[in-house]
Protein backbone atom coordinates (compact mmCIF):
# COMPACT_ATOMS: atom_id res chain seq x y z
CA UNK A 1 0.00 0.00 0.00
CA UNK A 2 0.78 3.56 -0.87
CA UNK A 3 -1.61 6.00 0.25
CA UNK A 4 -3.62 5.13 3.56
CA UNK A 5 -7.15 7.24 3.50
CA UNK A 6 -8.83 7.66 6.87
CA UNK A 7 -12.12 8.77 5.71
CA UNK A 8 -14.66 10.38 8.52
CA UNK A 9 -17.98 8.97 6.80
CA UNK A 10 -18.72 6.25 4.47
CA UNK A 11 -20.08 8.10 1.40
CA UNK A 12 -17.23 10.34 2.20
CA UNK A 13 -14.46 6.50 1.94
CA UNK A 14 -16.34 5.69 -1.53
CA UNK A 15 -15.76 9.10 -3.30
CA UNK A 16 -11.89 9.22 -2.44
CA UNK A 17 -11.74 5.51 -3.21
CA UNK A 18 -12.93 6.46 -6.61
CA UNK A 19 -11.01 8.85 -7.15
CA UNK A 20 -8.23 7.18 -6.46
CA UNK A 21 -9.16 4.52 -8.67
CA UNK A 22 -9.64 6.41 -11.96
CA UNK A 23 -6.45 7.63 -10.94
CA UNK A 24 -5.03 4.34 -11.68
CA UNK A 25 -4.21 2.75 -8.16
CA UNK A 26 -6.01 -0.84 -6.94
CA UNK A 27 -7.88 0.78 -4.14
CA UNK A 28 -10.38 -1.12 -1.94
CA UNK A 29 -12.22 0.26 0.79
CA UNK A 30 -12.14 -1.33 4.21
CA UNK A 31 -15.22 -0.90 6.87
CA UNK A 32 -14.39 -0.30 10.25
CA UNK A 33 -10.30 -0.59 11.16
CA UNK A 34 -9.41 -4.21 9.89
CA UNK A 35 -7.99 -7.11 11.77
CA UNK A 36 -6.24 -8.96 8.93
CA UNK A 37 -3.66 -7.22 6.23
CA UNK A 38 -4.55 -5.86 3.25
CA UNK A 39 -4.80 -7.50 0.13
CA UNK A 40 -1.60 -7.16 -1.57
CA UNK A 41 -2.17 -5.53 -4.77
CA UNK A 42 -4.15 -3.11 -2.87
CA UNK A 43 -2.39 0.61 -3.53
CA UNK A 44 -4.77 2.64 -2.25
CA UNK A 45 -6.85 1.81 1.12
CA UNK A 46 -9.83 3.60 2.21
CA UNK A 47 -10.47 2.85 5.99
CA UNK A 48 -14.44 3.83 6.27
CA UNK A 49 -15.10 5.25 9.73
CA UNK A 50 -18.22 7.13 11.25
CA UNK A 51 -16.35 9.71 12.97
CA UNK A 52 -17.98 12.68 11.89
CA UNK A 53 -20.54 13.26 14.47
CA UNK A 54 -19.23 10.49 17.03
CA UNK A 55 -17.69 11.98 20.50
CA UNK A 56 -14.50 13.38 19.99
CA UNK A 57 -12.62 11.18 22.17
CA UNK A 58 -14.03 8.30 20.19
CA UNK A 59 -13.25 9.96 17.11
CA UNK A 60 -9.54 10.64 17.92
CA UNK A 61 -9.37 6.85 19.21
CA UNK A 62 -10.75 5.30 16.04
CA UNK A 63 -9.08 7.48 13.35
CA UNK A 64 -5.05 6.81 15.28
CA UNK A 65 -6.05 2.97 15.02
CA UNK A 66 -6.64 3.25 11.24
CA UNK A 67 -3.60 5.30 10.97
CA UNK A 68 -1.82 2.56 12.72
CA UNK A 69 -3.43 -0.20 10.52
CA UNK A 70 -2.57 2.01 7.27
CA UNK A 71 1.03 2.54 8.23
CA UNK A 72 1.68 -1.32 9.21
CA UNK A 73 0.22 -1.99 5.34
CA UNK A 74 2.96 0.34 3.79
CA UNK A 75 1.38 3.19 3.44
CA UNK A 76 3.65 6.05 3.37
CA UNK A 77 1.23 8.88 2.60
CA UNK A 78 -1.92 9.45 4.67
CA UNK A 79 -4.77 11.44 4.00
CA UNK A 80 -7.67 12.56 7.12
CA UNK A 81 -10.66 12.32 4.28
CA UNK A 82 -13.57 14.85 5.66
CA UNK A 83 -16.66 16.19 4.10
CA UNK A 84 -16.40 18.51 0.67
CA UNK A 85 -18.34 21.16 3.00
CA UNK A 86 -16.58 20.41 6.02
CA UNK A 87 -19.16 18.78 8.15
CA UNK A 88 -18.00 19.54 11.90
CA UNK A 89 -18.95 21.24 14.71
CA UNK A 90 -16.99 23.61 17.26
CA UNK A 91 -15.68 21.17 19.10
CA UNK A 92 -14.70 18.39 16.46
CA UNK A 93 -14.20 16.27 14.90
CA UNK A 94 -12.06 17.70 11.91
CA UNK A 95 -9.50 19.57 14.08
CA UNK A 96 -9.05 16.91 17.14
CA UNK A 97 -8.08 14.29 14.84
CA UNK A 98 -5.81 16.23 12.05
CA UNK A 99 -3.67 17.52 15.66
CA UNK A 100 -3.88 13.62 16.83
CA UNK A 101 -2.70 12.32 13.16
CA UNK A 102 0.08 14.92 13.17
CA UNK A 103 1.60 13.66 16.35
CA UNK A 104 1.27 10.61 15.53
CA UNK A 105 2.99 11.20 12.31
CA UNK A 106 5.58 13.85 13.50
CA UNK A 107 4.02 15.77 10.82
CA UNK A 108 5.00 19.75 11.80
CA UNK A 109 2.41 20.46 9.09
CA UNK A 110 -0.65 19.33 7.18
CA UNK A 111 -1.92 20.60 4.14
CA UNK A 112 -6.25 20.66 4.41
CA UNK A 113 -8.41 21.48 1.47
CA UNK A 114 -12.01 20.70 0.80
CA UNK A 115 -11.92 21.52 -2.64
CA UNK A 116 -13.86 19.39 -5.28
CA UNK A 117 -14.84 21.51 -8.07
CA UNK A 118 -16.70 18.58 -10.09
CA UNK A 119 -19.43 18.94 -7.51
CA UNK A 120 -19.33 22.90 -6.60
CA UNK A 121 -17.18 23.11 -3.73
CA UNK A 122 -14.34 25.42 -3.96
CA UNK A 123 -12.10 27.20 -1.28
CA UNK A 124 -11.36 30.66 -2.66
CA UNK A 125 -9.54 33.27 0.07
CA UNK A 126 -9.73 30.48 2.46
CA UNK A 127 -13.48 30.22 2.22
CA UNK A 128 -15.54 27.18 1.31
CA UNK A 129 -17.94 28.06 -1.55
CA UNK A 130 -20.86 25.68 -2.82
CA UNK A 131 -21.18 26.93 -6.50
CA UNK A 132 -21.43 30.31 -5.82
CA UNK A 133 -22.30 30.63 -2.78
CA UNK A 134 -20.96 30.48 0.42
CA UNK A 135 -21.20 27.44 2.76
CA UNK A 136 -23.11 29.33 5.14
CA UNK A 137 -25.65 30.40 2.75
CA UNK A 138 -25.69 26.84 1.11
CA UNK A 139 -28.31 24.72 2.63
CA UNK A 140 -25.30 23.41 4.89
CA UNK A 141 -26.03 25.95 7.98
CA UNK A 142 -29.86 23.48 8.21
CA UNK A 143 -27.70 19.97 8.67
CA UNK A 144 -29.23 17.81 11.28
CA UNK A 145 -26.15 17.11 12.91
CA UNK A 146 -23.28 19.59 11.77
CA UNK A 147 -24.71 23.05 10.67
CA UNK A 148 -21.96 24.74 9.07
CA UNK A 149 -22.52 28.78 9.63
CA UNK A 150 -19.45 30.08 9.19
CA UNK A 151 -17.40 29.75 5.50
CA UNK A 152 -14.23 30.77 6.79
CA UNK A 153 -12.26 27.41 6.99
CA UNK A 154 -9.51 29.07 8.90
CA UNK A 155 -11.65 30.33 11.72
CA UNK A 156 -14.07 27.05 11.74
CA UNK A 157 -10.54 25.13 12.42
CA UNK A 158 -8.97 27.88 14.75
CA UNK A 159 -11.68 26.93 16.69
CA UNK A 160 -11.54 23.26 16.95
CA UNK A 161 -7.61 22.57 16.97
CA UNK A 162 -4.17 23.68 18.86
CA UNK A 163 -1.90 24.49 16.12
CA UNK A 164 -1.40 27.65 13.93
CA UNK A 165 -3.71 27.70 10.83
CA UNK A 166 -1.92 29.23 7.91
CA UNK A 167 -3.18 30.00 4.51
CA UNK A 168 -1.89 29.21 0.81
CA UNK A 169 -4.42 31.83 -1.44
CA UNK A 170 -5.57 30.98 -5.10
CA UNK A 171 -2.90 33.78 -6.23
CA UNK A 172 -0.37 31.67 -5.62
CA UNK A 173 -1.72 28.23 -5.95
CA UNK A 174 -2.49 29.56 -9.65
CA UNK A 175 1.35 29.74 -9.82
CA UNK A 176 1.83 26.54 -9.57
CA UNK A 177 3.18 23.63 -7.61
CA UNK A 178 6.83 25.14 -6.82
CA UNK A 179 5.18 28.11 -5.78
CA UNK A 180 2.91 26.52 -3.42
CA UNK A 181 5.28 24.37 -2.04
CA UNK A 182 7.42 27.23 -0.89
CA UNK A 183 4.74 29.45 0.52
CA UNK A 184 3.70 26.76 2.62
CA UNK A 185 4.68 27.53 6.32
CA UNK A 186 7.01 25.44 8.65
CA UNK A 187 4.58 23.89 10.88
CA UNK A 188 0.50 24.18 11.74
CA UNK A 189 -2.39 23.13 9.86
CA UNK A 190 -2.47 24.63 6.02
CA UNK A 191 -5.26 26.06 4.47
CA UNK A 192 -5.05 25.94 0.47
CA UNK A 193 -7.13 27.52 -1.90
CA UNK A 194 -7.65 25.34 -4.47
CA UNK A 195 -10.80 26.66 -7.26
CA UNK A 196 -10.55 24.14 -10.39
CA UNK A 197 -8.95 20.50 -10.89
CA UNK A 198 -6.06 21.91 -12.44
CA UNK A 199 -4.88 24.08 -9.03
CA UNK A 200 -5.74 20.52 -7.68
CA UNK A 201 -3.31 18.73 -9.74
CA UNK A 202 -0.65 21.16 -8.69
CA UNK A 203 -1.02 20.70 -5.31
CA UNK A 204 -0.79 17.01 -5.61
CA UNK A 205 2.63 17.65 -7.21
CA UNK A 206 3.71 20.29 -4.03
CA UNK A 207 2.83 17.86 -1.41
CA UNK A 208 4.42 14.87 -3.01
CA UNK A 209 6.57 14.48 0.00
CA UNK A 210 4.03 15.33 2.88
CA UNK A 211 2.84 12.84 5.16
CA UNK A 212 -0.43 13.92 6.49
CA UNK A 213 -3.19 15.43 3.95
CA UNK A 214 -6.62 16.36 4.90
CA UNK A 215 -10.09 17.22 2.60
CA UNK A 216 -12.36 16.07 0.50
CA UNK A 217 -11.83 13.52 -2.43
CA UNK A 218 -10.08 16.36 -4.69
CA UNK A 219 -7.38 16.45 -2.49
CA UNK A 220 -6.15 13.03 -4.00
CA UNK A 221 -6.90 13.77 -7.73
CA UNK A 222 -3.48 14.82 -8.30
CA UNK A 223 -1.62 12.28 -5.85
CA UNK A 224 -1.40 8.69 -8.32
CA UNK A 225 0.90 10.24 -10.29
CA UNK A 226 3.28 10.61 -7.93
CA UNK A 227 3.28 7.00 -7.83
CA UNK A 228 4.01 6.79 -11.60
CA UNK A 229 0.40 5.17 -12.36
CA UNK A 230 -2.19 6.20 -14.82
CA UNK A 231 -5.61 7.29 -15.20
CA UNK A 232 -7.98 4.55 -16.02
CA UNK A 233 -11.49 3.61 -14.82
CA UNK A 234 -11.88 0.31 -12.64
CA UNK A 235 -13.76 -2.46 -13.92
CA UNK A 236 -17.17 -3.63 -13.43
CA UNK A 237 -19.40 -7.34 -13.79
CA UNK A 238 -23.13 -6.85 -13.54
CA UNK A 239 -25.03 -7.56 -10.74
CA UNK A 240 -29.13 -7.92 -11.56
CA UNK A 241 -31.07 -8.96 -8.54
CA UNK A 242 -34.06 -6.71 -7.47
CA UNK A 243 -33.06 -3.67 -6.03
CA UNK A 244 -34.26 -0.81 -3.19
CA UNK A 245 -33.37 2.88 -3.08
CA UNK A 246 -33.00 3.76 1.08
CA UNK A 247 -32.84 7.27 2.23
CA UNK A 248 -31.63 9.13 5.04
CA UNK A 249 -30.10 12.31 4.13
CA UNK A 250 -32.19 15.36 4.43
CA UNK A 251 -30.32 17.55 2.35
CA UNK A 252 -31.38 19.35 -0.87
CA UNK A 253 -30.22 17.42 -3.73
CA UNK A 254 -31.60 13.95 -1.55
CA UNK A 255 -34.69 15.43 -1.34
CA UNK A 256 -34.49 16.32 -4.94
CA UNK A 257 -34.03 12.57 -5.83
CA UNK A 258 -36.59 11.53 -3.37
CA UNK A 259 -39.52 13.51 -5.06
CA UNK A 260 -38.48 12.27 -8.48
CA UNK A 261 -37.95 8.84 -7.89
CA UNK A 262 -41.65 8.39 -6.14
CA UNK A 263 -43.14 9.85 -9.17
CA UNK A 264 -42.53 6.45 -10.84
CA UNK A 265 -41.47 4.12 -7.85
CA UNK A 266 -42.94 2.99 -5.09
CA UNK A 267 -42.27 4.38 -1.80
CA UNK A 268 -42.69 5.00 1.96
CA UNK A 269 -41.85 7.69 3.80
CA UNK A 270 -40.39 6.78 7.96
CA UNK A 271 -40.90 9.32 10.37
CA UNK A 272 -39.04 9.94 14.08
CA UNK A 273 -42.22 9.47 15.01
CA UNK A 274 -43.02 6.17 13.36
CA UNK A 275 -39.98 5.01 14.78
CA UNK A 276 -39.81 6.67 18.26
CA UNK A 277 -43.61 6.38 19.56
CA UNK A 278 -45.41 3.66 16.98
CA UNK A 279 -42.57 1.06 16.92
CA UNK A 280 -42.31 1.07 13.36
CA UNK A 281 -39.85 -2.29 12.87
CA UNK A 282 -37.64 -2.91 9.55
CA UNK A 283 -39.53 -6.46 9.30
CA UNK A 284 -42.24 -4.30 8.82
CA UNK A 285 -40.64 -2.50 6.13
CA UNK A 286 -38.83 -5.18 4.58
CA UNK A 287 -42.53 -7.27 4.11
CA UNK A 288 -43.46 -4.07 2.24
CA UNK A 289 -40.35 -3.59 0.48
CA UNK A 290 -40.17 -7.24 -1.12
CA UNK A 291 -43.87 -7.30 -2.14
CA UNK A 292 -43.35 -4.41 -4.62
CA UNK A 293 -43.40 -4.76 -8.01
CA UNK A 294 -40.19 -2.56 -8.89
CA UNK A 295 -37.06 -1.48 -6.64
CA UNK A 296 -38.79 0.79 -4.06
CA UNK A 297 -37.77 3.62 -1.79
CA UNK A 298 -38.09 3.80 1.49
CA UNK A 299 -36.88 7.30 2.83
CA UNK A 300 -36.69 9.17 6.70
CA UNK A 301 -35.44 12.60 4.18
CA UNK A 302 -37.12 15.30 5.06
CA UNK A 303 -37.84 19.71 5.32
CA UNK A 304 -35.18 21.20 7.41
CA UNK A 305 -38.59 22.06 9.75
CA UNK A 306 -39.84 18.82 10.29
CA UNK A 307 -36.30 17.15 11.18
CA UNK A 308 -35.87 20.46 13.74
CA UNK A 309 -39.61 19.82 14.93
CA UNK A 310 -38.25 15.85 15.73
CA UNK A 311 -35.06 16.90 16.84
CA UNK A 312 -36.37 19.45 19.59
CA UNK A 313 -39.57 16.81 20.46
CA UNK A 314 -36.89 13.61 20.89
CA UNK A 315 -33.03 15.11 20.77
CA UNK A 316 -31.08 14.83 17.98
CA UNK A 317 -29.17 11.86 19.00
CA UNK A 318 -32.14 9.70 20.23
CA UNK A 319 -33.57 10.66 16.77
CA UNK A 320 -30.55 10.39 14.17
CA UNK A 321 -29.67 6.74 16.25
CA UNK A 322 -32.74 5.85 15.89
CA UNK A 323 -33.48 6.26 12.47
CA UNK A 324 -30.24 4.81 11.37
CA UNK A 325 -31.06 1.89 13.29
CA UNK A 326 -34.09 1.72 11.72
CA UNK A 327 -32.05 1.62 8.75
CA UNK A 328 -28.91 -0.75 9.34
CA UNK A 329 -31.73 -3.68 10.49
CA UNK A 330 -33.92 -2.93 6.97
CA UNK A 331 -30.96 -3.22 5.06
CA UNK A 332 -29.60 -6.75 6.88
CA UNK A 333 -33.39 -8.23 6.23
CA UNK A 334 -33.65 -6.95 2.64
CA UNK A 335 -30.36 -8.43 1.53
CA UNK A 336 -30.88 -11.79 3.42
CA UNK A 337 -34.21 -11.68 1.29
CA UNK A 338 -32.81 -11.78 -2.15
CA UNK A 339 -32.05 -7.75 -2.50
CA UNK A 340 -29.05 -7.60 -4.63
CA UNK A 341 -28.92 -3.65 -5.63
CA UNK A 342 -28.85 -0.99 -3.08
CA UNK A 343 -28.76 2.56 -3.35
CA UNK A 344 -28.19 3.76 0.29
CA UNK A 345 -27.96 8.51 0.32
CA UNK A 346 -26.13 9.87 3.34
CA UNK A 347 -23.09 8.98 4.64
CA UNK A 348 -24.41 8.35 8.37
CA UNK A 349 -27.15 6.25 7.19
CA UNK A 350 -24.62 4.26 4.47
CA UNK A 351 -22.18 3.48 7.27
CA UNK A 352 -25.43 2.27 9.81
CA UNK A 353 -26.46 0.15 6.27
CA UNK A 354 -22.94 -1.12 5.18
CA UNK A 355 -22.49 -2.17 9.18
CA UNK A 356 -25.44 -3.69 9.63
CA UNK A 357 -24.61 -6.11 6.89
CA UNK A 358 -21.15 -6.75 8.59
CA UNK A 359 -19.28 -6.03 5.44
CA UNK A 360 -15.68 -5.55 5.60
CA UNK A 361 -13.97 -4.80 1.94
CA UNK A 362 -15.45 -3.05 -0.96
CA UNK A 363 -14.61 -3.27 -4.17
CA UNK A 364 -14.14 -0.05 -6.21
CA UNK A 365 -16.27 0.08 -9.56
CA UNK A 366 -17.24 2.70 -11.86
CA UNK A 367 -18.54 6.24 -11.58
CA UNK A 368 -22.37 6.53 -11.19
CA UNK A 369 -21.89 10.14 -10.80
CA UNK A 370 -18.60 12.32 -9.82
CA UNK A 371 -18.02 11.32 -6.05
CA UNK A 372 -20.30 7.99 -6.32
CA UNK A 373 -19.22 4.83 -7.70
CA UNK A 374 -20.80 1.48 -8.30
CA UNK A 375 -19.48 -0.87 -5.07
CA UNK A 376 -19.21 -4.63 -5.16
CA UNK A 377 -19.53 -6.52 -1.58
CA UNK A 378 -18.54 -10.29 -2.06
CA UNK A 379 -20.44 -12.09 0.36
CA UNK A 380 -22.54 -15.47 -0.17
CA UNK A 381 -23.72 -13.84 -3.34
CA UNK A 382 -22.23 -10.58 -5.22
CA UNK A 383 -24.23 -7.27 -3.89
CA UNK A 384 -23.63 -4.05 -5.79
CA UNK A 385 -24.11 -1.01 -3.94
CA UNK A 386 -23.78 2.65 -4.39
CA UNK A 387 -23.13 5.31 -1.09
CA UNK A 388 -24.11 8.24 -1.91
CA UNK A 389 -23.18 11.42 -0.06
CA UNK A 390 -25.95 13.69 0.33
CA UNK A 391 -25.71 16.38 -1.79
CA UNK A 392 -24.22 13.89 -4.68
CA UNK A 393 -25.86 13.19 -8.08
CA UNK A 394 -28.38 14.76 -10.16
CA UNK A 395 -32.28 14.79 -9.45
CA UNK A 396 -32.25 10.97 -11.74
CA UNK A 397 -29.39 9.55 -9.38
CA UNK A 398 -31.55 6.77 -8.33
CA UNK A 399 -33.08 4.97 -10.93
CA UNK A 400 -29.79 5.40 -13.07
CA UNK A 401 -27.64 4.12 -10.47
CA UNK A 402 -29.58 1.12 -10.16
CA UNK A 403 -29.83 0.59 -13.79
CA UNK A 404 -26.24 0.74 -13.93
CA UNK A 405 -25.56 -1.59 -11.52
CA UNK A 406 -27.15 -4.34 -13.72
CA UNK A 407 -25.12 -2.84 -16.52
CA UNK A 408 -22.11 -1.32 -17.10
CA UNK A 409 -22.15 1.62 -15.49
N1 LIG B 1 -36.77 12.77 9.44
C1 LIG B 1 -35.66 12.93 10.17
N2 LIG B 1 -35.69 13.59 11.33
C2 LIG B 1 -34.57 13.76 12.06
N3 LIG B 1 -33.36 13.26 11.72
C3 LIG B 1 -33.30 12.57 10.58
C4 LIG B 1 -34.44 12.37 9.75
N4 LIG B 1 -34.07 11.65 8.69
C5 LIG B 1 -32.77 11.39 8.84
N5 LIG B 1 -32.31 11.94 9.96
C6 LIG B 1 -30.93 11.84 10.46
O1 LIG B 1 -30.17 12.84 9.80
C7 LIG B 1 -28.86 12.34 9.57
C8 LIG B 1 -28.55 12.50 8.09
O2 LIG B 1 -27.20 12.27 7.93
P1 LIG B 1 -26.61 11.50 6.69
O3 LIG B 1 -25.13 11.56 6.89
O4 LIG B 1 -27.21 10.17 6.49
O5 LIG B 1 -27.03 12.41 5.46
P2 LIG B 1 -26.24 13.65 4.88
O6 LIG B 1 -25.57 14.38 5.99
O7 LIG B 1 -27.17 14.40 4.01
O8 LIG B 1 -25.18 12.94 3.98
P3 LIG B 1 -23.62 13.24 3.84
O9 LIG B 1 -23.01 13.11 5.20
O10 LIG B 1 -23.19 12.14 2.93
O11 LIG B 1 -23.51 14.59 3.26
C9 LIG B 1 -28.84 10.87 9.99
O12 LIG B 1 -28.28 10.74 11.27
C10 LIG B 1 -30.31 10.53 10.01
O13 LIG B 1 -30.61 9.46 10.88
O1 LIG C 1 -16.74 15.15 0.37
C1 LIG C 1 -17.95 14.99 0.26
O2 LIG C 1 -18.75 15.91 0.08
C2 LIG C 1 -18.47 13.60 0.44
O3 LIG C 1 -17.53 12.65 0.04
C3 LIG C 1 -18.83 13.38 1.85
O4 LIG C 1 -17.97 13.13 2.66
C4 LIG C 1 -20.24 13.53 2.22
O5 LIG C 1 -20.55 12.72 3.32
Amino acid sequence: MKIGVIADDFTGASDIALTLAEGGMRTAQFIGVPDAPAPSVIKAGVVALKTRTCPVDEAVETSRAACDWLIDQGATQIIFKVCSTFDSTDSGNIGPVLDALAERLNAPRTITCPAFPENGRSVYQGHLFVNDTLLNESGMQDHPLTPMRDADLRRVLARQSQQEIGHVPALTVLQGADAIKTALPATGHIIVDAISDENLMEIGKAVQDEVLLCGGSGIALGLPVNFGVSPGSPDWQAITGPGAVLSGSCSIATRAQVTRFKAKAPHREITAEDVLDHGLSATDLADWALAQPSAPLIYSSADPEIVRAAQDKYGQDTVAQAIEALFSDLAKTLVANGISRLVVAGGETSGAVVSGLNATMLQIGPRLAAGVPALRLEQDRPIAFALKSGNFGDEDFFASALARMEGTP
